[in-house]
C-alpha cells in the first residue's frame, strides 16, 4: 500500500471477517482474500477468529504452495481479534470434520463480530461460511448466521439477497429468497401474501438505497410447474399469488412486478443476460425466488466462484461468500477464494453507500 493510501487508511470501512468454521474452508479463504493487496485497498480489517486457528491454517498451507506469488496472508500481518481457543475444545477441532466444538468457535467468532459492530468498532461484517448441523451440536438453534445477525441486531425483517457480477457482460444478477432454511414441504404454507409484501419492500429499499436502482423491473417466481396451469397443477398462484401482484401493481406504480413466471423459464432472460448470448435481451433488475432451490441453483450454476449472500434489513451491512464450509475440500490449499473477495468488495462498496447517504441525512 503506497505511503498516501496508508494515511488514508481510517477513512476507509473498517470491516471484521468473521473466519466461520475452523474445521472448514472457512480460515483458507479469508487467508486467501487477504492476499490480495487489491482488497486490503477498499476497507480496514480485522479478522475476528483464533490466532493459533489462523497460524496452524497458515503453516499446513504454506507447506503446500511452492510458487513465489503470495497465495496467503501471513496472520501476524494483518489485525485479529483473537477468540482464544481452550485446549480442551483445540484437540477436538479436526479439519475437514465439523463436530460441537468447531460449531461452538464459529458460533463465538460471529457473537464478538456482531457485539463489537453494534458498539460502533466495524460498519460490516463479512461472514466465512459455518455448519448450521455443527451449531446445532453446540446447542445453538438457528437456521443459519442470517438469523443469529437479525435477531441480535434486534431486527424483524429481514432478507436474504444474493448479488452476482457476470464475468462476461458485468450484468448483475440479484435473487431475493422468499423462504429460506425451511423444509420443502413446510414452503407453501409459509408463504403468505403478508411475508411476500414484506420481502417485496425490502426487496425495493435495498434496490434503491444500495443499488440506485429507483424504478426497479422485479421478477417474481410461480410456485408450482407452469405457475399452476391455471390450477390443474397447484392452486397457489390462482389462490392467492395472482390477486396480491395485482394489488401490489396497484399499490407500487413506480414499480413493475412481472410474474407469477413458471419457476423454470425464469431463468432463461438472466441466464442470457449472464453469458451474453442475447445482447437484446431484457433482463430484470431483481428476481424474487419463493424457496432456498427455486433461487439458488440458478445462481450457483451461473456464479458459484462469485456469488455473494448478503443481508437486507439489518442496521449495518453484512455479506458471505455463497459457498458453505466445504468439509470434503478444507486443508488440501484448493478452496476457491474468489466468492470471498467479491463478499469483501461487496461489503466495502455497500458500507461506504450507506454512511454516505447517512451524512448527508
Ligand atoms: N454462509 C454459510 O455459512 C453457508 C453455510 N453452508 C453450510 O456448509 C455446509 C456444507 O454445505 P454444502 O451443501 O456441502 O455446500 P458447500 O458449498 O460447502 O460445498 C458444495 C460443494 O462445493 C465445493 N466447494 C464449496 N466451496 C468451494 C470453494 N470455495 N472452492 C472450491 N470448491 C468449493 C465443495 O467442495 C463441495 O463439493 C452445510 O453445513 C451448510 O449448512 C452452506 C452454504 C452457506
Ligand atoms: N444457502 C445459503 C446459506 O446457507 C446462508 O446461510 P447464512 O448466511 O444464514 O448462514
Amino acid at each position: 500500500m503506497s505511503a498516501k493510501a496508508n494515511r488514508n487508511i481510517h477513512l476507509l470501512p473498517h470491516l471484521a471477517i468473521t473466519i466461520g468454521d475452523p474445521a472448514g474452508i472457512g480460515p483458507e479463504v479469508v487467508l486467501k482474500a487477504l492476499a490480495d493487496s487489491s482488497i486490503r485497498e477498499t476497507c480496514r480489517i480485522t479478522v475476528v477468529g483464533s490466532r493459533s486457528l489462523l497460524q496452524q491454517t497458515y503453516q499446513k498451507l504454506q507447506q503446500i504452495f511452492t510458487s513465489k506469488e503470495k497465495t496467503l496472508a501471513n496472520p501476524d500481518e494483518f489485525p485479529i481479534l483473537d477468540i482464544p481457543i481452550d485446549r480442551a475444545i483445540a484437540t477436538q477441532i479436526t479439519v475437514g470434520t465439523g463436530n460441537a466444538a468447531s460449531g461452538a468457535m464459529s458460533f463465538a467468532y460471529l457473537e464478538e463480530a456482531i457485539a463489537r459492530t453494534r458498539k460502533g468498532e466495524f460498519q460490516g461484517i463479512v461472514t466465512a461460511p459455518i455448519a448450521k448441523s455443527c451449531w446445532k451440536a453446540a446447542g445453538h438453534h438457528y437456521p443459519g448466521q442470517t438469523e443469529v445477525l437479525a435477531q441480535k441486531a434486534g431486527v424483524e425483517k429481514f432478507g436474504m439477497l444474493f448479488v452476482a457480477r457476470s464475468p462476461h457482460t458485468s450484468w448483475i444478477l440479484r435473487t431475493l429468497l422468499a423462504t429460506t432454511h425451511i423444509p420443502l414441504n413446510q414452503v407453501s404454507t409459509a408463504l403468505t401474501p403478508e411475508l411476500m409484501s414484506l420481502k417485496l419492500d425490502l426487496l425495493i429499499d435495498s434496490l434503491k438505497k444500495d443499488f440506485g436502482i429507483d424504478a426497479p423491473q422485479i421478477v417474481i417466481a410461480g410456485l408450482n410447474p407452469h405457475s399452476g396451469e391455471q390450477g390443474q397443477l397447484g392452486t397457489e398462484e390462482r389462490d392467492w399469488l395472482i390477486p396480491w401482484l395485482e394489488k401490489e401493481r396497484e399499490n407500487r406504480p413506480q414499480v413493475e412486478l412481472i410474474g407469477p413466471i413458471p419457476p423454470d423459464t425464469m431463468w432463461v432472460k438472466p441466464g442470457q443476460a449472464w453469458y451474453g448470448n442475447d445482447p437484446n435481451v431484457d433482463a430484470a433488475d431483481a428476481y424474487l425466488a419463493l424457496y432456498h432451490d427455486q433461487g439458488l441453483i440458478p445462481v450457483k450454476l451461473m456464479a458459484f466462484d462469485r456469488a455473494i449472500n448478503t443481508t437486507i434489513g439489518l442496521p449495518f451491512i453484512r455479506t458471505s461468500p455463497d459457498h458453505g464450509t466445504a468439509f470434503d475440500i478444507a486443508g488440501k490449499g484448493i478452496a476457491n477464494a474468489s466468492s470471498m473477495k467479491e463478499a469483501i468488495k461487496l461489503a466495502a462498496q455497500l458500507t461506504k453507500i450507506k454512511f454516505s447517504r447517512n451524512a448527508i441525512a
